[in-house]
């Protein structure tokens, strides 16, 4: 039987209650499929910080490095707004970000029939959504030096973020949009602000020429990302694929998010390069939500993200498609079925809890089974 190993990073707040349900998948697929899932739990965030002082210790990051894919929760909450800022929560997770080398974060928005009500947009913008925006992950202002605040000594201080790209950072996001919008649509929309950013009008010079030489046959436009973010509400489905840096893809995925109908709705996964010989690629599987500390604690949080994103690592990780299939068709019918988490409750649905929800989508996992 294949061994697939999974190193498990629930965090904080949310995170470890939306993890819990995705083991129960784990655990079914285990038993009854031979699924052959090896997993081991690490610390990562606050709950890292409060245990030994870093993020993330040496140990969990050697196990992340070492793993088939990583699946990870969220981290961050208000408990540790005073601690310094190399050791925050969300330092764990951009170190595993960048000691990975996961440049390519694929943030899919896909408007589930059942919840096109759900959305804050009229019906008609959203009905059959289906987006995907690639985000740069491991450069930009993110992690651009110099990166300091300094005391100018006349009582006033002075921050400094670099928005740092070069042209092989560009031309290697590019390529994984390019590649992915020929099994899409095939057209790719690229936002920067060339009119205000250096980093912009190298940006869209790099993913001109990337098309231009090796992609001319799928459909390039470019948009500055202030438009972008409009064009996204005004009307989303214009879009295909979205090619965009780390800062714009961050903030732009939290509004397709809401498209949607909730941010515990959108999942991501964050890929390196395949490996020359193996052709196997570093992973880490996120929802691109955040800790949501004003519900934490309360069982009320939405999975739907985090499953999510654990059927993107049956996909890109482990080649399950059918699984994958199965795990995203098995939401579908849940939503279908008016179960709801309070987030994207609706009149004449059934609101349940984070643990219900995951009982019914592993129940109808399990029966898409046995069809
Ligand atoms: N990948 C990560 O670990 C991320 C961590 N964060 C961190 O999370 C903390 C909270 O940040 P916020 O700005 O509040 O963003 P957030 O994404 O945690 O929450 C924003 C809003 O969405 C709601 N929400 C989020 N996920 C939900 C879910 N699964 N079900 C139902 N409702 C959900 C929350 O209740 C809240 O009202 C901060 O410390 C932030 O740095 C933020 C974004 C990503
Ligand atoms: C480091 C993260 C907290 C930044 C973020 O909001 C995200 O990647 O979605
Ligand atoms: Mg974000």
């Amino acid at each position: 039987m294949t061994t697939r190993t999974l190193f498990m990073l629930p965090g904080d707040g949310i995170g470890p209650e939306a993890m819990a349900e995705v083991s129960k998948l784990i655990a079914y697929m285990n038993s009854n499929e031979d699924a052959g899932f090896k997993t081991e739990e690490g610390l990562v965030g606050g709950s890292a910080y409060d245990a030994h002082g870093a993020a993330i210790s040496d140990e969990d990051m050697d196990k992340a490095m070492a793993a088939d894919a990583v699946l990870f929760g969220a981290v961050g909450g208000p408990k540790w707004d005073g601690v310094d800022y190399d050791v925050r929560p969300e330092a764990g997770l951009l170190r595993l970000r960048k000691d990975m080398e996961l440049f390519a974060n694929l943030r899919p928005a896909i408007c589930y029939p059942a919840l096109a009500a759900a959305s804050s947009l009229k019906q008609e913008l959203i009905e059959g959504l289906d987006i995907l925006i690639v985000r740069e992950l491991t450069g930009g202002v993110y992690f651009g030096e110099p990166k300091t605040i300094t005391d100018l000594g006349n009582g006033q201080k002075r921050a400094v973020d670099s928005q740092v790209y070069d042209t092989y950072e560009i031309e290697r996001i590019a390529g994984v949009a390019f590649e992915l919008a020929r099994t899409r649509s095939n057209s790719v929309c690229s936002m920067e602000k060339h009119n205000v950013m250096k980093s912009g009008v190298l940006w869209k010079e790099v993913v001109t020429a990337t098309h231009q030489a090796k992609y001319s046959d799928v459909t390039l436009t470019h948009m500055l990302a202030d438009a972008g973010g409009m064009q996204l509400v005004r009307q989303p489905k214009q879009f295909d694929v979205i090619v965009t840096d780390n800062l714009f893809g961050d903030m732009l995925s939290d509004v397709a998010a809401m498209l949607t109908g909730s941010l515990g709705m959108l999942p991501s996964a964050s890929l390196g390069a395949p490996d020359a010989k193996t052709g196997s690629r570093k992973a880490l599987y996120e929802p691109v939500h955040g800790s949501a500390p004003d519900i934490a604690g309360q069982g009320i949080a939405n999975p739907i993200a985090m499953i999510a994103s654990f059927a993107m690592c049956l996909r890109y990780s482990f080649s399950m498609i059918s699984e994958a299939d199965r795990l995203e068709n098995a939401i579908s019918t849940v939503l279908d079925k008016g179960i709801r988490t309070g987030d994207i409750m609706a009149e004449g649905c059934k609101q349940v809890s984070t643990s219900e929800m995951g009982d019914a989508i592993v129940n109808a996992y399990a029966a898409s089974g046995q069809a």
